[in-house]
């Protein structure tokens, strides 16, 4: 929830999303309202098909809804019609993205994972490395710059993944089953780094989980069952206050 007087970076207010119509309408999600504000690290939970990455790819501008509005960042950017027109660059201005696996190119080491989206970003050759490196260190894995991603625990490798995604300084981080292939202590890791990173780059980071070791990581989680969010939403401690 977002307290008074702080801005939600991410809004969404009913939000509906169907597809296909007549007898093979499925209504997805029915009704959604969630705003999450910067700094907060929030989870999306719910069973197989309840609509989680429906509503990740809505918010990431993905996927169209069929109704409602969304706001990222101030902007709004979709209420019944998309409000803009170029949804790529909207994504790549405001939206990092964390995925299960972490898509390492395989044949480049951890920096130049990093830094080839940084030089895409427009940085030089030597900016895009120096700062690379950086992000590296930011995540804590500056000493493994020069390990392929072969060479990389399953951690390191989605530490690395995490680096790229704030390349571009992103308001809005969107993770989906980000600790999915981890063991509870290196979750916790990511899940903390997570919250740095919210903290640190006044970001708002939604992360679809089923992950029942990391609940403890988030300030609010939603859930979702049946494409509406259920009213009895819990409300965390900030993590980090009882560790
Ligand atoms: N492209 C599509 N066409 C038709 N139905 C779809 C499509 N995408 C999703 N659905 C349906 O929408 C509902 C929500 O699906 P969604 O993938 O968002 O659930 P989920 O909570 O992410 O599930 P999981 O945990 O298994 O990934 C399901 O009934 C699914 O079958």
């Amino acid at each position: 929830m977002t307290e008074p007087g702080r801005q939600a970076v991410v809004s969404v207010e009913h939000l509906s999303k169907h597809f296909g119509a007549g007898s093979a309408r499925v209504d997805a999600l029915i009704d959604i309202n969630i705003e999450v504000p910067s700094g907060q690290v929030v989870g999306l939970m719910g069973p197989s098909g309840s609509g989680k990455t429906t509503l990740l790819n809505c918010m990431a501008c993905i996927l169209e809804p069929s109704g409602g509005r969304l706001t990222l960042d101030g902007e709004a950017v979709y209420d019944d019609h998309w409000l803009k027109a170029d949804l790529r660059r909207l994504r790549l201005d405001k939206i990092g993205f964390i995925f299960q696996y972490p898509n390492l190119l395989p044949f480049l080491d951890a920096t130049d994972n990093v830094a080839v989206v940084l030089h895409l970003a427009g940085l030089g050759a030597a900016a895009a490395h120096k700062h690379a490196v950086e992000l590296l260190d930011y995540l804590e894995v500056g000493h493994r710059k020069h390990a392929m991603p072969a060479q990389l625990s399953g951690g390191e490798a989605q530490r690395v993944a995490i680096a790229r995604a704030l390349a571009n300084r992103p308001r809005i981080i969107l993770a989906d089953e980000p600790t999915a292939p981890l063991d509870s202590a290196r979750a916790r890791i990511v899940m903390d780094l997570l919250r740095r990173i919210a903290i640190d780059q006044s970001a708002a980071i939604i992360v679809v989980t089923h992950d029942e070791m990391i609940l403890d990581r988030f300030d609010h989680i939603y859930r979702l069952r049946d494409g509406r969010l259920e009213t009895d939403e819990l409300s965390r401690a900030p993590a980090g206050a009882d560790h």
